[in-house]
């Protein structure tokens, strides 16, 4: 079984406890735009991702202070932060979530693996204005119910691709927010050139904004997937790890300069 099998397999219990609580929700927390924050800038944007561990690294920063590192990730001149809620496989919560959306004045996005309207519900009441949704993890009707729903309720998507043809059913939906994710969730493979082989297919779509994901550790990196058209960068573990936050940030917020083929 897969990784990502798994980790949906996991989800399934998640989704039912949470409809079991049956919780009052209040939806009050401010709604900031990940679109306006994205397109058509200078340099590129960074979304900086809370990710206490992953499946593929083990722990990366467990007991790391989430209001404090989204407080330096915000000063730094971060677009969006990324707070992983998903808790057996990422040591993150909605409690994280709600910390940081509480503790910035820029969109927080709500990072899991949604498989139902009620997790849609959990993040904004948790202070999300973005969640993510993964093309590999849905089927097309699932994904576009959970799309028109979380469109409703004026959340942003990041609609998450790993090949042409996931791209292809982001596209369709109406996507604006495109994440190609660099690392493939079935076995962890890291590659950058993912970003490239997609940005290709999304070349004439100049109302949508990419963003690449996973496994960007430096300038060279950022220039990389900058020069093969990617507005935005989602950066965990290199953030996470770091000593100095803001020297961080700044190293991967390279002037945008698109490769001309
Ligand atoms: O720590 P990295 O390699 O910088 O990766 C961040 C982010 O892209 C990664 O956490 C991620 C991308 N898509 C996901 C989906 C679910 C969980 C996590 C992810």
């Amino acid at each position: 079984m897969t990784i990502l099998q798994q980790i949906l397999d996991e989800k399934v219990n998640k989704v039912a406890e949470l409809k079991m609580k049956k919780a009052t929700l209040n939806f009050d927390l401010p709604l900031y735009s990940l679109y306006d924050a994205l397109i058509q800038k200078d340099t590129l944007q960074i979304i900086a991702e809370i990710k206490r561990a992953s499946p593929s690294k083990g722990i990366i920063k467990a007991n790391v202070d989430v209001v404090k590192q989204a407080q330096q990730y915000e000063a730094a001149g971060a677009a969006c932060i990324s707070v992983l809620t998903d808790e057996p496989f990422f040591k993150g919560s909605y409690e994280d979530l709600r910390k940081v959306a509480q503790a910035v004045s820029i969109p927080v996005l709500c990072k899991d693996f949604i498989l139902d309207e009620i997790q849609i519900d959990y993040a904004r009441a948790n202070g999300a204005s973005v969640i993510l949704l993964i093309v590999a993890a849905l089927e097309s009707e699932r994904l576009r119910e959970l799309y028109t729903y979380a469109n409703q309720m004026n959340l942003a998507i990041l609609v998450e691709v790993h090949s042409v043809e996931e791209y292809e059913r982001a596209h369709a939906l109406g996507a604006k927010i495109i994440g190609i994710n660099n690392r493939n969730l079935k076995n962890f493979e890291v590659d950058l050139k993912h970003t490239q082989t997609i940005a290709k297919a999304f070349s004439n779509n100049t109302d949508q904004v990419l963003v690449s994901e996973s496994g960007i550790k430096n300038t060279e990196d950022a220039k990389m997937v900058s020069a093969y058209g990617a507005s935005a960068i989602l950066v965990g573990e290199t953030l996470m790890k770091s000593e100095n936050v803001e020297a961080a940030l700044q190293m991967l917020a390279v002037k945008k300069v698109r490769e001309v083929e």
